[in-house]
């Protein structure tokens, strides 16, 4: 894979039209304080201008002797005018930090409100590290650039502008030989921003990819100890960081080159204009005072253009960044399901499916099993052969590449993974306890559910003993630095949360698995009283939870290799019987529980 290959980026990131949009969206709907924040910086810049003016003046009035008491109030005029000038940009830079510091909290709010409903088919190929930088990252370098950097370019645009209009008004000739230096400032910007953009977006997509391995060793951190892998995945960590770390530089190389041209278009400006100055001041054409009061303009303009140029990168970056905020929040959502499709009984097909993650190899063989309605399906196979992601198909999470998989009669095509989920709910081994009371995480099911729902749903997985032992209760804080829960706990959890969502049909994937074979037993049973009255189907490693199910699919790289009744399929003595008798044999596995 090339290396522009592996930073593309799944998320999609905004152009400038429509970046641009989306901010002005907000910043039209709080008219007042984006036009204060302008007039104060204006205002700064005005009395700013004053003092080019007021020190030209006060040259010729020494060439002049004019008189003491003027020179005095030209001074106090000069005084005043600079702490104006400083009252102003104070007030600027507070209301700029205020318009800044809403956007953010607008931009902020809406690109977590549309990643948590982003398709887990885009959540699993994007990965955690792109949406983490997005809203860690790229949120921090908006916020930097709002708070030091925005002030500094408003001010200076204005700056620029109104500088360079005095200065015309001062003497067209003196204007235009200050204008010396533009055609450089253009060659250097016209060199620079081309190289720039492209440049710092690469950064942030390679600074993505260092957070996406550094989630992913951390979050398998224990897989890599099991497998020695720690040094493979340490150098894979190095080599993005360099990545990273190599295009900073180049970012900065390509910075310093840009300055050295600035500097050479300061060098030709001012030296055109002291030269014209003084042949100006030699026809007696301007006076002294005027050349001093262009020079000391034009070396004002030094500043602000230098700090446009120079903070061109924070504003490139933070323009980057906006742009892949404004990509997830301009995500297209999902089609609401209709409701008139969803109301047949709770039945699953699936029908010819075939499914690869990406460009990968196929996964889903040209699958096809119907679950009746209150039917229980165990889905049965080796690891790796295929029972998660069929699973994960049938609950809408991702869609067929080929074939079809109806529930309730109606293709997930048609329903979207929002609409499946009307249907069907779904609970994998790595089960989440949310930081929080017990209650609050119950809740996520079931907004309206009452304590007394609550504790039903408990007692019907078997987990209100140990519930109403906790110091508080429902109200006990869980989760993370909080009360902690073992892993068969937070799968009861789960599985209450199931009972609450109260779908028609519910896919177990491992739920019990986790845990020894005593906790297994009890989940077995949380399991039984979350299927009851439901179409359930059930990843099943434990052998016992497919004896359980009416009928069994046995999977094997992919294909349903039996499909039938699971003492049928013993009695068959093929794949499915096979699995059985290894199942026996190993009963020296403490995970293993006896079938009862
Ligand atoms: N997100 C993914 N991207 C790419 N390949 C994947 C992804 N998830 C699973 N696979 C691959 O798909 C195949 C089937 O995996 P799956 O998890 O569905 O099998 P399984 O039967 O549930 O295995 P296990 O019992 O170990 O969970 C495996 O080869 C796996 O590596």
């Amino acid at each position: 894979m090339s290396g522009d290959e592996s930073t593309r980026p799944v998320l999609p990131i905004a152009d400038r039209r429509t970046t641009w949009r989306v901010v002005a969206q907000d910043l039209r709907a709080r008219p007042g304080i984006a036009s204060t924040t302008l007039i104060a910086f204006a205002l700064s810049n005005v009395c700013g201008l004053l003092a080019p003016w007021i020190l030209g003046w006060l040259v010729d009035a020494a060439i002049d002797d004019a008189a003491h008491s003027d020179i005095v109030k030209a001074v106090v005029v000069l005084g005043v005018a600079g702490v104006g000038a400083g009252g102003f940009l104070l007030v600027g830079y507070v209301y700029m930090a205020r318009l800044g510091e809403g956007t953010l909290a607008m931009l902020r709010e809406r690109v977590v409100a549309r990643a948590v409903r982003l398709p887990t088919s885009v959540l699993d190929r994007a990965g955690s590290g792109d949406l983490l930088t997005r809203v860690g990252d790229d949120v921090a370098t908006v916020t930097q650039a709002i708070n030091n950097t925005l002030p500094m370019v408003v001010g200076a645009a204005l700056a620029t502008g109104l500088t360079a209009v005095s200065m015309f008004g001062l003497d067209w000739r003196l204007g235009l030989a200050g204008l010396a230096c533009a055609p450089i400032y253009a060659f250097a910007a016209r060199w620079y921003v081309p190289r720039a953009v492209p440049l710092y977006e690469r950064e942030r997509l390679a600074v993505g990819e260092r957070a996406q391995t550094l989630v992913g060793a951390l979050d398998g951190s224990e897989t890599l100890r099991a497998y020695r892998a720690e040094d493979p995945m340490v150098s894979s960590i190095a080599a993005r960081s360099q990545a990273a770390m190599g295009l900073r530089l180049r970012t900065f190389r390509l910075l310093t080159t840009f300055t050295g041209w600035m500097n050479r278009a300061e060098l030709v400006g001012l030296a055109a204009l002291l030269s014209v100055g003084f042949l100006l001041v030699d026809d007696d054409a301007v006076s002294v005072g005027a050349v001093t009061t262009a020079a000391l303009l034009f070396h004002r303009l030094f500043g602000p253009i230098g700090t446009l140029m120079v903070t061109f990168d924070d504003v490139q970056a933070a323009g980057v960044s906006l742009a892949r905020l404004v990509g997830v929040i301009e995500m297209a959502e999902a089609a609401a399901p209709d409701a008139g499709q969803v109301t047949g009984s709770p039945s699953v097909r699936v029908e010819s499916l075939t499914y690869r993650y990406d460009d990968g190899p196929v996964i889903l063989d040209d699958v096809s099993l119907a679950v009746e309605p209150g039917e229980r399906l165990a889905l049965v196979g080796a690891s790796g052969a295929g029972k998660t992601t069929l699973a994960s198909v049938i609950a809408g999470r991702f869609m067929p590449d080929a074939g079809d998989v109806r529930v309730a009669g109606v293709s997930t095509r048609q329903l979207g993974e929002a609409g499946a989920r009307e249907w069907v709910a779904m609970v994998s081994q790595d089960v989440h306890v949310f930081y929080g009371p017990l209650r609050e995480d119950l809740r996520l099911a079931a907004p309206d559910a009452g304590d007394d729902d609550l504790r039903a749903a408990l007692d019907s997985v078997g987990a209100l003993s140990w519930v109403d032992a906790l110091p508080d209760g429902l109200s006990t804080v869980v989760g993370e630095n909080a009360h902690p829960l073992t892993a068969a706990r937070a799968q009861q959890v789960a599985l209450a949360r199931l009972v609450l969502a109260d779908r028609p049909i519910v896919i177990l994937d491992e739920a019990t698995a986790e845990a020894g074979s005593t906790g297994a037993y009890e989940l077995e049973c949380a399991a039984d009283g979350v299927v009851a009255g439901r179409t359930s189907i059930v990843v099943a490693h434990r052998l016992t939870q497919a004896l359980a199910a009416d009928r069994v699919a046995v999977l094997e790289g992919g294909r349903v290799v039996e499909f039938g009744p699971p003492a049928e399929l013993i009695e068959r003595g093929a794949a499915f019987a096979r699995l059985w008798d290894a199942w026996h044999a190993s009963s020296g596995d403490v995970s293993v529980t006896t079938p009862s």
